[in-house]
């Protein structure tokens, strides 16, 4: 491999990447094209359309054949359609709840098998919520192997923490960090009840990057755990080189780091198809160069690339932009640009 300048600590076949595309977009119901009908998501052209676009653009061929990875598990995509209940109401004001809730625990188990393998997991979604099985799987498998507690850098305009209490949407790609943190607590399995104390991650070992627009109910979360969080305005204050590195530091360097990059903490310049853009964002390059650090530190084991979504771009320019955009995070983050 061209990448050989990094030593992986936690990954024992740090050659081999596992898979995982998933074109589910149930945890946001902000449709931005045609009228749908309320349950339509399920069956709305396109929902697969974010993990195909990124691999049909050659995403894997890149990582197979310029990055020499091996590569396990999807060339093809999951949309989980059987996982998705004829009726499902909101509960607890969290919308499409069951079927968000079996698709996670479907990808913890997918996420879990390739990370128990030491392989890093490579998740193409889907909107956020789908962090809350691939981080409950890595977390676990990391118990599982190395007896240690993951981190997680997640790179977003948003910080996805809200309870479903807290929560004005009721969306649950807007809750992912309570439920993976423990901080949204439910016991009924088909509720996200599945999710037990070693799927968990702490807040002391979560890092926001790139947020811009924060609910109130959210800050106050931020606030009352003290979870360590750069805005854009740190990013403007010490610029990117000086916030990665203290988002480091925080993470120290014994410790597995899995990466959740939402789309949409860059400039809806570089990624307009995205469900919820923020402007003032991250330049692409920024975003590269969180992925490019984040690599060097030799302790990543999965990356989440989310809410890439093609469908919802006024012109085919701004969808390919997007894809290209999440491409160049994810061959960053898997070690392309160093020389
Ligand atoms: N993954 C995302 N794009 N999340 C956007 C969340 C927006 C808002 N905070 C909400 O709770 O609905
Ligand atoms: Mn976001
Ligand atoms: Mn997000």
């Amino acid at each position: 491999m061209n990448t050989s300048m990094v030593q992986s600590k936690f990954l024992s076949h740090p050659e081999d990447i596992g898979v995982v595309a998933v074109g589910f977009s149930g945890g946001q119901t902000r449709v931005a094209t045609s009228q749908l009908t309320k349950m339509a998501w399920q069956c709305k052209a396109g929902v697969d359309a974010a993990p195909k676009a990124l691999i049909e653009s050659g995403l894997l061929t890149q990582l197979r054949d310029e990055l020499n990875y091996k590569l396990h598990g999807d060339d093809e995509v999951h949309l989980y359609t059987d996982l998705v209940p004829k009726e499902d109401p909101p509960y607890r004001n969290m919308k499409n709840p069951m079927a968000v809730s079996n698709v996670t625990q479907k990808l913890c188990d997918q996420v879990y098998s390739h990370a128990k393998e030491g392989r890093l997991v490579l998740t193409l979604g889907g909107d956020h919520s789908i962090a809350i099985g691939t981080i409950a799987g890595s977390a676990k498998a990391m118990r599982e192997r190395l007896g240690r507690e993951i981190a997680v850098i997640w790179v977003d305009a948003h910080a996805d923490i809200n309870t479903p209490e807290s929560s004005d949407s009721g969306n649950v790609h807007g809750m992912p960090v309570a439920f993976v943190t423990g901080l949204a607590k439910e016991k009924k399995p088909e509720y996200f009840g599945w999710l037990q104390d070693d799927h968990l991650l702490s807040v002391k070992k979560l890092v926001y990057i790139g947020l811009r627009d924060v609910d109130p109910g959210e800050k106050r979360i931020l606030r009352e755990n003290g979870i360590k969080a750069f805005s854009m305005f740190d990013i403007d204050k010490h610029g990117i080189g000086r916030v990665v590195e203290m988002a480091l530091a925080h993470i120290g360097n014994d410790t597995p780091i899995h990466l959740s990059f939402d789309v949409d903490a860059l400039d809806p310049m570089w990624a307009p198809s995205t469900g919820t853009p923020v402007r003032g964002g991250l330049t692409l390059r920024e975003g590269d160069f969180i992925c490019e650090s984040v690599h060097q530190t030799g302790s990543l084991v999965a990356v989440d690339l989310v809410e890439v979504n093609p469908s919802l771009a006024t012109d085919h320019v701004g969808a390919s932009e997007t894809v290209r955009a999440g491409c160049s995070l994810v061959r960053c983050a898997l070690g392309e640009s160093l020389l």
